[in-house]
């Protein structure tokens, strides 16, 4: 089963400290939606309050339509799956899978026969009479999530299930997470602080910081076309660049940045319309700089740099450069594996208009 999940306006203090701060969200049912932020922002919090084990100090929570936001987590159509998941040790997988069942009261083989489906489900129905101890950490891991997608929950809400997994499993683990929801069709609500692992599986990713939503779209959305700056730098590496607008008119801004000017496409400012005066911020991402020449489509020029530093990391070289004019900066780029790139050699810059987005300065 699937069920549309809604949070209205949901705030969450603890005394004095506010952990969630006017927090609205709708998921839609059979999404697989990732909770993404730094360590402290009101990820657990939020989706503590989705399962019943919060109540919001203000605010309320809708699943399936249904108004929950003060009912027990027991008499929700929700599972939560810590990170900590606990397999009772001497139940044999099968039976550890049941457990939830046998606690609704459902009988013996009929039980047997869904937990053996959802062993499957897993690629671990040949092990259903294994114990947990005889199971790697991925393999307890999907045990967990079986037993957890068995009582049939409208929503799985998973608090950093991959955590304690190490990186290559986690990789791994991600993509059979992402095609078992699509198989399940169950909504997911996904607890991580790795960016990667939330592009990886999202459908839409939430970005928190300090308690409030920053951005919520499909990954390649708030990647290439962030909301906030912090989105923006927490969704990989991107250069910062500051600027003025100077001029606008229905089209185009002008925008003096610390190296030149640049005009801009009205819609590269994602979230407020430019105004003359207007203090803004270019993101710019590594990859996204070319040697003049070689950018595609409408490209806006940005002057000569020079190299000051390069790695080459295989599929690029990953160079620092020095706008010209603009001593104190330095801006991170990529340059393909054939540029012949070398320190102390000066480059005309220029990046593809659709690359570079602009956002107002300053903010939280
Ligand atoms: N019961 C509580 N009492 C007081 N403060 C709390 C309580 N629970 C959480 N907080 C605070 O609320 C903030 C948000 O906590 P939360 O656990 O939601 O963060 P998080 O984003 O899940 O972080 P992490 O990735 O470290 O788990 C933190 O500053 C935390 O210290």
């Amino acid at each position: 089963m699937t069920a549309p999940v809604s949070v209205h306006n949901a705030t969450k203090t603890f005394g004095s400290f506010t952990a969630l701060d006017d927090v609205s969200l709708d998921i839609k049912a059979g999404e697989f939606i990732v909770l993404l932020g730094p360590s402290g922002c009101g990820k657990t919090t939020l989706l503590s309050i989705l399962g019943g084990f919060l109540s919001p100090t203000r605010g309320k929570v809708t699943i399936g339509g249904k108004e929950m936001t003060n009912v027990a987590p027991a008499k929700r159509p929700t599972t939560t799956m810590f990170q900590d998941y606990a397999l009772f040790p001497h139940m044999k997988l099968r039976d550890n899978v049941g457990f939830g069942l046998r606690m609704r009261g459902m009988g013996k083989t009929e039980r047997d026969e869904k937990a053996l489906g959802f062993l499957d489900l897993v690629g671990l129905k040949a092990s259903a009479d294994r114990k947990p101890h005889e199971l790697s950490g991925g393999q307890r891991q999907r045990v967990a999530l079986a037993r957890a997608l068995a009582v049939d929950p409208d929503v799985l809400l998973l608090d950093e299930p991959l955590g304690a997994l190490d990186l290559k499993l986690r990789r791994q683990m991600q993509d059979e997470l992402k095609a078992i929801q699509k198989r399940v069709g169950t909504t997911f609500v996904h607890v991580t602080h790795d960016q990667e692992e939330a592009m990886a599986i999202a459908d839409r990713i939430v970005v928190m910081n300090r308690g409030r939503i920053e951005d919520f779209g499909p990954p390649a959305d708030i990647y290439m076309r962030p909301r906030s700056l912090f989105s923006a730098g927490f969704m990989g590496e991107v250069n910062f660049i500051p600027g003025t607008v100077k001029a606008v008119d229905q089209v185009a801004a002008i925008v003096e940045i610390p190296f030149g000017t640049v005009g801009l496409p009205i819609a590269s400012f994602t979230v407020s319309a430019p105004a003359a005066g207007h203090a803004v911020t270019l993101c710019i991402r590594p990859e996204h700089f070319r040697r003049a020449g070689d950018a595609e489509g409408p490209t806006v020029s940005l002057g000569q740099a020079e190299v000051t530093g390069s790695a080459f990391f295989g599929t690029h070289y990953r160079c620092h450069l020095k706008p010209a004019g603009a001593a104190d900066m330095s801006i991170v780029a990529h340059m393909p594996q054939s540029a012949d790139v070398a320190d102390g050699q000066i480059m005309p810059l220029a990046v593809t208009l659709a690359d570079i987005v602009a956002l107002p300065s300053g903010g939280r």
